[in-house]
């Protein structure tokens, strides 16, 4: 081998993609809030969809796991690529979609239940596990959501028991206890404070080894610290996309620009 050849940089390896967007229009009855959106959500990178209120932003998350599906009138034109399959298509089992594709909603929505019985209660929709082998698997989804210390002692109290940012990394470990490819997660801090903010900050850094996901944020902080991609969209559509250190420090969008130095929003 000679020295040319040994020296040559290897050429950039193409980043995977866990989710293929194209095309996507969606409708609220024949209201129009996404129009023409593409793009690539990256294996195991976090991806954050920012822009002002009523972009569509969470119209977009909405659609990866099919969630509008639970409303009369509400429907997606064109093609959404998970793994292989368009799951806009009909026939596509949404049970199995939302159990690889999960959510975690703004506001915490732990179930009224116990904190064990919170993580358990999807794991048996979709798996039949000992008592033992559930015991695991609530103790493993809570180390992940980095609840279990705090929460080890009191597993028979209820998930409502908990402070706002305890209750928001439940419905995180819950999410996470079904084993999922992909998470969601619709502006999951902006009901509260810094410190418990922070611990989901630095949760999504860890989480991304496992997991592709994707951020809904109003703070572009949170986007600019925790994203590996974001996407910056107005009234519906996509108006620039790509490496979150490019978006911020070198948008080739002036709408970009003027979004996230706080000149227009
Ligand atoms: N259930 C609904 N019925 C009709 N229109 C809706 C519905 N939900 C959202 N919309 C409209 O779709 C557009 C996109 O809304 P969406 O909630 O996706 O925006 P967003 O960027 O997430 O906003 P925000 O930052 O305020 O949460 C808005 O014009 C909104 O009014």
């Amino acid at each position: 081998m000679n020295q040319a050849t040994m020296t040559k940089p290897a050429p950039a390896a193409a980043k995977a993609t866990t989710i293929e967007i194209d095309g996507l229009n969606f409708f609220y009855g024949k209201t129009q809030s996404l129009k023409n959106v593409s793009l690539d959500i990256h294996d195991k990178q976090v991806t954050a969809f920012i822009g002002p209120s009523g972009c569509g932003k969470s119209t977009l998350l909405r659609t990866l796991n099919r969630m509008y599906d639970l409303y009369p009138g509400q429907r997606a034109e064109g093609s959404i690529q998970y793994r292989g399959r368009n799951i806009l298509e009909p026939g596509v089992d949404v049970n199995m979609l939302r159990a690889k594709v999960g959510m975690v909603f703004q506001k915490p929505t732990p179930f009224p239940m116990s904190i064990y019985d919170n993580i358990a209660f999807g794991v048996r929709l979709y798996e039949n596990l000992s008592k033992g082998e559930m015991d695991e698997r609530v103790e493993w989804a809570l180390k992940k959501a980095a609840l279990w210390e705090e929460a080890k002692d009191k597993l028979s109290k209820s998930g409502l028991s908990l402070s706002g940012g305890q209750q928001q990394r439940l419905c995180i470990a819950r999410g996470v206890a079904v084993k999922p490819d992909v998470l969601l997660l619709d502006e999951p801090t902006s009901a509260l404070d810094p410190i418990s903010t922070a611990k989901i900050e630095e949760l999504i850094s860890e989480l991304k080894q496992d997991y592709t996901i994707t951020i809904v944020t109003h703070n572009m902080q949170q986007a600019a610290r925790c994203s590996d991609y974001t996407a910056y969209m107005y009234l519906g559509e996509l108006v620039e996309f790509g490496e979150t250190d490019q978006i911020f420090m070198n948008p080739a969008r002036k709408e970009t620009q003027d979004y996230i130095t706080g000149r227009f929003g």
